[in-house]
């Protein structure tokens, strides 16, 4: 049984499900929690999946990072809409040559991390998870939750596959989380982003599931074509995405149940809408190369319209 002991800064959909997993296969687990925290220190956390439901009827619950023991891996699962909470939550609680595990979708957040903690490992995972929190301690996850790793450095430098990531991986992959690991994290990041970009921003615009954008000839066409333009935007970064790739997320994506996806979700919510992570910093990492992402920016222009407006 591994030593290492795990901090899972937002118990929601993402924090709640791979933490309560974590636990379940008796790792030592500490959770961050913000509304739910009473209800999660008396009553533990309930997970209803697809794989099996299960409680933990106890669970070292925190409402305040200065509280928490210093942990050997971090897990960042706030909605990136919370980042700019990072600078006073991970010093804390990050030990000395610990690892910083980020789970959330986006572009360069490990860049912000590590301008943040020194002296620590940072890790991006890239989660095809599809999760909700439904009620107070209480996560329903619905499909998949294989999460991809790859190590961070300085300008997304392909570290290959290292010790860390193989440690992390053992440990989730023990807790029956499917893992891959990749020697290139940016290119990960980008690959995400091709699913990410068309169908959280066009379910969010034109108020679709899924399936909807996918049984329309216009819209699928569409999603294609922001899909290639997501490619043109890694290209800039000096990657490269397989046409092959597109046309598995278009495939995967009409398989997949008719979904709601999570911007949907948060917009639904009247939550704020995570479109700076998702949208702005590959918009603006492509800009700084000379390339404009037209489709990108038009879809980023209206969801900072709908954000500003209703978020
Ligand atoms: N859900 C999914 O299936 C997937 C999610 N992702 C990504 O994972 C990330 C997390 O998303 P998700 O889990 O869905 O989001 P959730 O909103 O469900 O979870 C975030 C959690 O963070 C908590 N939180 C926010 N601020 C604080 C704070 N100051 N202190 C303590 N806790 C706080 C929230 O608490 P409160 O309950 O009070 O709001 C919430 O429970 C996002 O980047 C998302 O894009 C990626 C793939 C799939
Ligand atoms: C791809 C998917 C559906 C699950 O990982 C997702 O990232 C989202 O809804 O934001």
């Amino acid at each position: 049984m591994s030593e290492r002991s795990y901090a899972i800064l937002g118990t929601g959909a993402l924090g709640g499900f791979y933490g309560a997993k974590l636990q379940k296969a008796g790792l030592n687990v500490h959770f961050l929690l913000r509304s739910d925290y009473e209800y999660v220190k008396k009553s533990g956390l309930l997970v209803e999946s697809i794989d099996g439901d299960f409680t933990l009827t106890q669970v070292n619950a925190y409402d305040d990072v200065a509280k928490m023991p210093q942990c050997d891996v971090v897990v960042v699962s706030l909605k990136t809409t919370q980042n700019h909470l990072l600078p006073q939550m991970l010093p804390p609680v990050v030990k000395e040559n610990g690892v910083v595990l980020v789970l959330q979708n986006g572009l360069a957040v490990e860049e912000e991390v590590a301008k943040i903690v020194d002296n620590v490992t940072i890790i991006g995972g890239l989660c095809f998870l599809c999760s909700n929190k439904v009620a107070a301690g209480h996560i329903s996850h619905l499909d998949y939750g294989q999460i991809t790793l790859g190590e961070y450095a300085a300008n997304y430098n392909p570290m290959g596959i290292t010790p860390r990531m193989q440690q992390i991986a053992d440990d989730f992959t023990n807790a029956g989380i499917a893992i891959e690991l990749t020697e290139d994290l940016l290119l990960g990041r980008w690959k995400k982003l091709v699913w990410n970009i068309p169908y959280n921003g066009l379910s969010v615009i034109l108020n679709a599931r899924t399936d909807e954008l996918m049984a329309n000839m216009h819209t699928r066409e569409l999603v294609e074509q922001v899909m290639y333009e997501v490619s043109a935007g890694a290209k800039t970064a000096g990657r490269v995405i397989a046409e092959s790739f597109i046309q598995t997320m278009l495939d995967y994506t009409v398989k997949m149940k008719p979904y709601r996806t999570s911007m949907k979700i948060d917009y639904d919510e009247r939550r704020p809408l995570e479109v700076e992570a998702i949208f702005g910093n590959p918009l603006r990492k492509a800009e700084a190369a000379g390339v404009d992402l037209r489709l990108i920016r038009c879809l980023y222009q209206q969801l900072k319209f709908l954000d500003m407006r209703d978020g």
